[in-house]
């Protein structure tokens, strides 16, 4: 395929509610999203995953418009691409920035498996027809709150809950939640919110049976977390750290953690996140698949990478109408009784709503072959 022309969408959308983590609070989702067309006028869309402000990594929506727009759509337009595999290695003279890379990345996948007429699951090697899903829970104002808000989402099915803790709102809220639900399958995300001198605090949290922590210490990390997951019963889950295979390799290898955590954005594309998923299956350690609080394209590519096999956690992909009042793909994503139906149109298998699209774009920007 030969790509000829590229249009960014610069969108703000507005959550139901603020998300809140031990980093900082998120209200106001800017992100771009990449719509790729062939010669032929067949199109494919990805999204960008990071925030306005670099609290997560280090990209922002900003970073990840520069590098789009200066680097990597030079590097891919008019181009013969015959595989989205081939898109990591053309772009990789440009370092990091992975969530800009996943942007355009994506976006090519989709257009390769529409032109081959297959779902994006099939296009990975995917084939689970039905993915289980969990749900993520920000910071919430009182211990109260956040019991209220866990029996809604376990009453509508969730399989998994995932909750946010910081220092000063750690033991004291899984205490409070465990004593509430005894049984749930419940994990803690501190997002490097602690450091080796916390090793007590913990400790302390192995007595709730939590199917893991998620990345308790440093966002570059693993030597530490290797150090903690000597000392502690519950398994080490690693999100911010892991930005590549490479990383992986070199966290298995330190004992740093037993889960990981996929991110499309966070490590380059779903080529990678393949490649991640694939070792990790033969190192017998389970995957699941992270959000960053997506729109719905961006939720079309979670699902679909979550139909690989060893994705055998439920994930962070949600409802949209959990994040908003409208989402921009039709129809929205559902999730019923914690489990999402991967969809079985080509590609993403979602329709882009070109209208509500519109209604939250501030900005578009088209890049056209010369040839
Ligand atoms: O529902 C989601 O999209 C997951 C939300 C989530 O946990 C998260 C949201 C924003 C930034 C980081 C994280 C995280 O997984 O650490
Ligand atoms: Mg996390």
């Amino acid at each position: 395929m030969i790509i000829q022309q590229i249009t960014l969408h610069h969108l703000n959308m507005n959550m139901k509610t603020p998300f809140v983590t031990s980093f900082g609070s998120v209200q106001e989702k800017p992100f771009l999203l990449v719509e790729v067309m062939d010669k032929e006028g067949n199109i494919g869309w990805g999204e960008t995953t990071a925030f306005q402000a670099p609290w997560y990594n280090e990209e922002t929506f900003q970073t990840n418009l520069h590098i789009i727009k200066d680097f990597l759509i030079p590097l891919v337009l008019n181009k013969q691409i015959n595989h989205p595999d081939e898109v990591s290695a053309i772009f990789s003279p440009i370092r990091k920035n992975n969530m800009a890379k996943a942007g355009i990345e994506g976006a090519i996948w989709d257009l390769y498996a529409k032109r081959n007429h297959l779902t994006l699951s099939e296009a990975l090697g995917g084939s689970v027809k039905k993915i289980e899903v969990g749900v993520s829970i920000g910071l919430q104002k009182s211990t109260e709150q956040l019991l209220n808000v866990v029996r809604r989402y376990i009453h509508e099915g969730y399989k998994r809950i995932k909750v946010k803790i910081k220092p000063g709102q750690d033991v004291n809220l899984i205490a409070a939640l465990r004593e509430a639900f005894p049984n749930i399958p419940l994990m803690a995300d501190a997002n490097s919110a602690y450091t080796l001198k916390d090793i007590s605090l913990l400790k302390e949290l192995d007595q709730y049976n939590l199917l893991m922590i998620e990345q308790p210490l440093d966002y570059d990390d693993i030597v530490d977390h290797a150090k903690l997951q000597n000392e502690i019963q519950t398994p080490i889950c690693l999100d911010e750290s892991i930005l590549s295979l490479e990383d992986v390799k070199k966290a298995v290898e330190l004992g740093s953690a037993k889960v990981i955590n996929i991110k499309i954005g966070r490590v380059g594309g779903l080529t990678e996140a393949k490649k991640i998923h694939d070792y990790c299956m033969e190192k017998n350690i389970p995957v699941w698949c992270g959000g960053m609080l997506e729109a719905g394209i961006g939720r079309a590519h979670n699902i679909a990478l979550t139909t690989l096999p060893n994705f055998t956690l439920p994930g962070d992909t949600s409802s949209s109408s959990r994040y908003w009042d409208e989402d921009i793909i039709s129809p929205e994503v559902i999730a019923k009784d914690g489990y999402i139906t991967a969809p079985t149109g080509y590609g993403i298998g979602y329709e882009p709503n070109m209208e509500t699209i519109k209604k939250f774009t501030i900005d578009r920007w088209i890049f056209k072959s010369a040839y």
